[in-house]
């Protein structure tokens, strides 16, 4: 038996178990591996709902997991480790993900859930393989992760509760230890004992198996939608010296990801796990000149090509009103949903269903019912609601996206073509008719109300007294501000046709007296008095030509210690990485003159009038970047960093960008109430449309005015 080549090729290496669970621990260490363990500070909160199956959720979390600590690691000057390992353990039933429980009620209510049923345990793991090039960290990442069938017998409340009572449940996901007393509330377990316990240690030896003996991975024929990993064995491996490159099997250089997120070069191994070098350019299905075998699933590709099914039947849902329906009166039947909306019972029996296996909906035998997201983010009255956005994208968005393709052959928008009419002004074919006015003006309160605690609160704004948000719309954030910063007052500033609107959005029982409304065209009328400008979702809609009449506008206006807040998606500089970024900027182009940037147009732009030294910092919201420019010189701001920077590097000798990930970044303003969270609702937006990936902050210039402004 030659087990030792597998786990012997990381004898020579420092391996990090990203883990506290004793479990993992013993598992690993039974068999040899000698490893150090630094648990990961990664907080285990991605929003399920963004994930299309259980199984995706503990591949990301433990991915997270093990860049947490890899960036920890390295940041910290301590020696890079050569390989991190992440890994994390699910209970999925129903559809539904249950993780650890945080108390007894909590443990019951899972064990309950699971309670004569069969379910399945994922674990999720990520190995890292991680190098530090002129202190720069490169790693390549392998993620798979292990499915275990388990069914529990009929138990009595009595025996749950005995069961709790022992303290077991506590640490362990789905609330029970098959290792220990839970094993006798379980009648069989199909699959890997050990990937229940916490670590699938087979498929984990042939995953390294793989990586490090590339030539036996060719001769595997790999089965179809099964989750056979792709080296069905590793036990005639021989014992070879490992190559000497930083990475197995490959020499090729990675860079980091910041966010850790796949970027391009993703190389799919088999159905069940995946390797990704982060910013390497091997192109798809094409790994040392070898092509990919062709039975073999891409299965992100199909993902993407189906991404637009699933963007439609939220879409739909939405439109049909079903989660309004459903928060009032859920768990509901089909034939009794359809009868309320008037629908076809067949079509709403397959919309409920598909809602349900996007994670919308949790289907049970009374029914369908909202989940938790769905409950605040898709009906249309919670405080969160997407509702408004939802409209929008399919109503506006839609039409104009089916004619990408003109888009992109004439290059330019295409409102003629989806609606029939050619409008002069972007903002002409919002204002209109009223009800396409009032279809936009609650699409832009949606983001700007869901993303305004992270725009507010990304700097300390404290020592401004009055703003004034260019293009304000509805308010949502100004009233953000005014609760983050109560010393400040609000001018929202807009067209005439807007601000005739806002009344419907004020928010009720809160001290609205610090935000104003005044009417009038930043292009063309006077600008209010302000200490801070701020500029959310604006730049994006305009030509160069056009933003920098606005700039020359606002800097006129600029006395010394005035400043800009520009709250925008930003682009990588490279324009290859921030998908949410790109496919925004299509947005633009089917719909405007205007485009997404990058941090360095930004910077131009903005210096021409006076605004230099910007800092840019991904926050991990849905929007943007938010960036502050200061126009004469101050004193810079202290805000003390709590946040644990995964990476920051100089871009150019007057910016700077940071990359936090969303859990990590910490504004003592953010305490005020939960941080916002993200919601990515396109199955397909985890192939790169990380909510925590794109949003990037900038902040401060201290350079005098030039004297041509
Ligand atoms: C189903 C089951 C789970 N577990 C433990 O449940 C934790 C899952 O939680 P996690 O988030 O994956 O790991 P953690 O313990 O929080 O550690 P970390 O990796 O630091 O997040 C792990 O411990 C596992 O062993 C058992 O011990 N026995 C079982 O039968």
């Amino acid at each position: 038996m030659a087990l030792n080549p597998v786990l012997g090729k990381l004898v020579s290496k420092r391996v990090v178990l990203a883990s506290a669970s004793p479990r993992r621990q013993e598992i690993l260490s039974n068999v040899g591996l000698r490893f150090e363990v630094v648990p990961s500070w990664f907080k285990e909160t991605l929003e399920k709902s963004s994930f299309t199956a259980p199984y995706e959720y503990a591949v990301e979390t433990a991915k997270q997991k093990a860049l947490e600590v890899a960036n920890r690691m390295h940041v910290k000057h301590q020696r890079t480790p050569d390989v991190v390992i992440g890994a994390d353990t699910i209970v999925s039933v129903d559809g539904q993900i249950l993780e650890k429980p945080v108390d007894k009620q909590d443990a019951y209510r899972m064990l309950s859930r699971l309670n004569g049923k069969e379910h399945s345990v994922f674990t999720g793991v990520a190995i890292l393989h991680c190098c530090s090039k002129d202190n720069h960290l490169e790693m390549e990442i392998t993620d798979f992760y292990e499915e275990t069938k388990v069914k529990f017998s009929e138990l009595s409340e009595e025996l749950l509760w005995e069961y709790i009572h022992s303290g077991e449940p506590m640490d362990k996901a789905g609330g029970y230890g098959i290792q220990a007393l839970g094993g006798m509330l379980v009648e069989y377990v199909h699959g890997d004992f050990l990937n229940v316990v916490g670590f699938p240690l087979n498929h984990f030896c042939k995953k390294l198996a793989e990586l490090y003996y590339p030539a036996s991975k060719q001769n595997v024929q790999h089965k179809k939608c099964d989750s056979m990993p792709s080296v069905d064995t590793f036990k005639n491996l021989s014992d070879g010296k490992s190559e000497s490159s930083d990475f197995p099997e490959h020499k090729v250089s990675s860079k980091l990801d910041s966010s850790g997120m796949c970027s391009s070069g993703a190389v799919y191994t088999s159905e069940n796990s995946s390797t990704v070098r982060l910013g390497f350019t091997v192109p798809l299905g094409n790994q040392n000149g070898v092509s990919q075998s062709a039975s073999k699933l891409p299965s992100k590709i199909l993902e993407l090509m189906d991404g637009f099914r699933a963007s439609k039947a939220l879409f739909v849902a939405s439109k049909l009103k079903i989660f309004d329906h459903l928060k009032d009166k859920g768990p509901m039947k089909a034939v009794d949903v359809a009868n309320d909306v008037g629908t076809s019972v067949c079509g709403t029996e397959r919309l409920l269903d598909a809602c349900a296996s996007l994670g919308l909906l949790e289907k049970t035998s009374q029914g369908y019912s909202n989940t938790d997201s769905a409950n605040t983010y898709l009906t249309s009255d919670g405080k969160y609601s997407l509702h408004g956005y939802i409209i929008h994208s399919n109503d506006h968005l839609w039409p104009l996206f089916t004619n990408l393709e003109s888009a992109v052959k004439e290059g330019s928008r295409q409102n003629h073509r989806a609606f029939g009419k050619k409008a002069d002004d972007l903002f002409k074919d919002y204002y209109h008719s009223q009800e396409v006015k009032q279809r936009f003006m609650a699409a832009m309160h949606s983001i700007a109300h869901l993303t305004a605690r992270d725009v507010a609160t990304a700097f300390d704004l404290s020592k401004f007294k009055s703003a004034c948000d260019l293009g304000g719309c509805t308010g949502a954030l100004a009233h953000e501000l005014v609760q983050v910063y109560p010393n400040l007052k609000v001018t929202v500033f807009d067209l005439p046709e807007v601000i005739a609107n806002t009344s419907y959005f004020q928010p009720s029982g809160q001290h609205t007296a610090p935000v104003t409304f005044v009417s009038g065209d930043f292009f063309k009328d006077n600008l209010p008095e302000a200490d801070l400008y701020i500029l959310s979702r604006v730049l994006h809609d305009w030509p160069d030509e056009k933003i920098h009449v606005l700039l020359s506008k606002i800097s006129a206006v600029c006395r010394p210690g005035c400043a800009i807040l520009v709250a925008e998606m930003v682009l990588d500089d490279e324009k290859k990485n921030r998908s949410t970024a790109l496919l925004q900027s299509l947005n633009m182009l089917v719909q405007t003159e205007g485009k997404e940037r990058s941090g360095c147009e930004y910077q131009a732009l903005l210096e021409k009038h006076g605004f230099t030294n910007v800092k840019i910092r991904i926050t991990g919201n849905l929007l943007d970047w938010i960036a502050e420019y200061e126009i004469r010189r101050k004193k810079r701001c202290r805000k003390k960093k709590k946040s644990m920077v995964i990476e920051k590097k100089r871009i150019s000798q007057s910016y700077e960008e940071e990359v936090f990930t969303a859990s990590n970044f910490e504004c003592p303003y953010k305490k005020l109430e939960p941080p916002c969270p993200v919601v990515p609702l396109l199955s397909h937006r985890k192939l790169q449309l990380s909510p925590f990936y794109s949003i990037v902050l900038a902040q401060f210039s201290d350079i005098q005015k030039s004297p041509m402004m």
